[in-house]
């Protein structure tokens, strides 16, 4: 929604990222590093100064996927409601959010697109999966078939998409159901079957709200760093600033690995 004067509002004071948000768990992360890479904090201090923000031009789309029932919907719903709803309603084909953040000064916007799980609203669905950078695959802890079933989602909403140019998490929900050890269990298994994606894992609570803010930022700063390399690897880099950074970026790794981490 536009003001008057044809700016979006302002974004809210808690969807500012201003330290780069850590993963769930090292041995499940897609990147391990402490900071922004340059690039990102020069592209974002580059735009913020010539008031360009991430959102006019690119926006950032996540498909959530996965078995009916998981909690997807529970999980949207807290980060960008905050609420939680005890009562189950299935999601007929798909719903979206878009949630704005704010990073090094620069509004950036993620669209959340929760699909329906179960069998018959598939074909809605899956018809929504193109053009999406973020696969968001989810299972419940409390289940171990969703947790197998996540390799079909995934590959599902592959297939709609440029191969490897996705970035994958894998979030177990409800973990406020669970016992320490069937906690413990459960995060072995998922941190396999992240590995084998390729992916990032998290375990969070949409009831109690664990670990469910932390995760979206996760998302939205991995995502913007995906689109800052993919933007500067492509030429569009304009700034001195930035061509800098990308310099000396370099030079601090020398050696460029194909993970999202530049
Ligand atoms: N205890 C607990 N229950 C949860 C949690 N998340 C979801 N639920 C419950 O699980 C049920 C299903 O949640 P939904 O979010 O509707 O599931 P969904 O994956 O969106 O289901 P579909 O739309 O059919 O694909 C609801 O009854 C929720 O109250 C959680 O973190 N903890």
């Amino acid at each position: 929604m536009l003001n008057a004067m044809g700016f979006p509002p302002p974004v809210s004071k808690d969807r500012v990222i201003t330290k780069y948000p850590k993963a769930y768990t090292p041995q499940a992360s897609l990147q391990v590093k402490e900071d922004w890479n340059l690039r990102t904090k020069a592209s974002c201090q580059d735009r913020a100064a010539r008031n360009q923000p991430w959102d006019r031009q690119k926006m950032s789309k996540a498909v959530v996927v996965g078995d009916v029932n998981v909690g997807k919907t529970c999980l949207i719903n807290r980060f960008c409601k905050d609420v939680f709803q005890r009562d189950y309603k299935a999601t007929i084909g798909v719903d979206f959010e878009i949630e704005r953040f704010e990073v090094a000064g620069t509004p950036f916007s993620l669209q959340i697109w929760d699909t329906a799980g179960q069998e018959k609203f598939k074909c809605i669905a899956s018809a929504y999966y193109r053009g999406a950078q973020v696969i968001i695959t989810v299972f419940d802890m409390t289940d171990i078939r969703s947790l197998e079933n996540t390799r079909q989602w995934l590959s599902e909403a592959m297939t709609e998409n440029e191969s490897g140019g996705n970035l994958v998490f894998l979030v177990g929900t409800k973990s406020d159901l669970l016992s320490v050890e069937e906690r413990q269990r459960t995060e072995q298994d998922a941190t396999k079957m992240a590995a084998e994606m390729q992916g990032e894992f998290w375990a969070v609570s949409a009831k109690s709200g664990e670990n469910v803010p932390e995760f979206f930022f996760r998302v939205a700063a991995v995502a913007l760093e995906d689109i800052v390399l993919r933007d500067t690897e492509s030429g569009a880099a304009t700034s001195i600033a930035l061509a800098n950074s990308i310099r000396s970026d370099r030079a601090e790794r020398p050696k460029e690995t194909k993970s999202t981490c530049c």
